[in-house]
């Protein structure tokens, strides 16, 4: 990628020395250790050790710093003190890693800041449903900014960063390839909410508030776009090869008919809406978060730029 100015740039091994894992190799043990695996036997252990645990030890210290700026400032208002949720948003394009990065700093936030309650949500539940994105003729537009209902996805946030009870967040399925109806999220008051969705850096032209208005830190996950389809289709692989025994899976057809034409059609998806909707609407997002995670080949981390201001 061309380096941007205001950002800091370093390799996995410059990163790595800012917190060098070896001093506290806690959760590297081989319980621990097998927990991060469960969710991706390919995921780098290395890059756990190299890059997340100093990741997770800088945003330790920004929510240390956010605290104290919430308590000096409600001294300052003669308010009583309360607690203000840290929320830290992932974006990058479909099929980037994403959630597979979410869920690892969910597990490591958890592991490292004992007494604190990390939660987690994705912005794919305040997609529209497929019959109204049929309804709205948006079918071949989802991901795009106007296939989500922001108005909804910000009043969410709004309630979360407002410290309400039991705020409840809608639930989308990769299987069925819609929202799940009556199915949610609860976020009940967290220290730390994750954000993770293609939107989370996004600018909507017709709101006067933005996700980012809300977001404490933000991720951007980066790889060329060739690599990126490539992680695509193996997911879209994956996904088949699940579906063969529930005929309710969005994927069955596909698992049961021509392998070939399947994977053409999902070569026509990622061609025709994936990248277009990375190219116009999420790429021009990525210079506005405080930290991009660039991804070469197999996943593997090798570059860190950190916001300079
Ligand atoms: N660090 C990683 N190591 C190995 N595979 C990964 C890693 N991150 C993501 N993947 C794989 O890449 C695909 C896309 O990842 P996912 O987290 O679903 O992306 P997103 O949430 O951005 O759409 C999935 O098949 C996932 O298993
Ligand atoms: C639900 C999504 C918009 C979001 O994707 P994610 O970042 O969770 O992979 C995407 O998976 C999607 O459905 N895109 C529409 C075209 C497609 O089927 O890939």
């Amino acid at each position: 990628m061309s380096k941007p100015i205001n950002y800091y740039s370093f390799t996995k091994a410059q990163w790595s020395q800012f917190y060098p894992a070896k001093t506290e190799s806690v959760p590297l043990t081989k319980k621990s250790l097998k927990r991060v695996k469960a969710f991706n036997d390919e995921i780098s252990l290395k890059d756990v050790r190299d890059v997340y645990i100093p990741l997770v030890n800088l945003i330790k210290l920004r929510t240390q710093s956010f605290n104290r700026w919430q308590a000096t400032r409600a001294e300052f208002l003669k308010q009583p003190p309360r607690k203000i949720p840290f929320i830290i948003g992932i974006s990058g394009s479909v099929a980037v890693g994403k959630s597979t990065t979410a869920r690892l700093l969910e597990l490591l936030l958890s592991y490292f800041l004992k007494d604190q309650k990390i939660q987690l949500i994705t912005t794919d539940g305040f997609l529209y449903p497929t019959a109204e994105l049929k309804r709205r003729g948006l079918m071949e537009r989802k991901g795009f900014p106007e296939s989500y209902d922001m108005a909804r996805l910000i009043y969410f946030l709004d309630k979360v960063k407002d410290g309400q009870k039991d705020v409840k967040a809608p639930v989308y399925s990769h299987d069925v390839y819609d929202v799940i109806p009556n199915r949610y999220d609860i976020i009940d008051r967290p220290d730390i909410l994750l954000i993770e969705g293609i939107n989370t850096l996004q600018l909507p032209s017709n709101q006067q508030i933005y996700v980012s208005d809300y977001t404490d830190f933000s991720i951007y996950i980066d790889a060329d776009p060739k690599l990126i389809e490539s992680w695509y289709l193996d997911r879209f692989k994956k996904l088949m090869d699940t579906a063969f025994l529930n005929p309710s899976n969005y994927y069955y057809e596909y698992a049961i008919g021509d392998r070939k034409k399947a994977i053409q059609m999902a070569k026509k998806v990622w061609r025709d809406i994936d990248l277009p909707n990375l190219n116009d609407n999420i790429l021009p997002t990525r210079s506005r978060a405080n930290m991009i995670i660039h991804k070469g080949e197999n996943h593997m981390i090798d570059e860190l730029l950190l916001r300079k201001y």
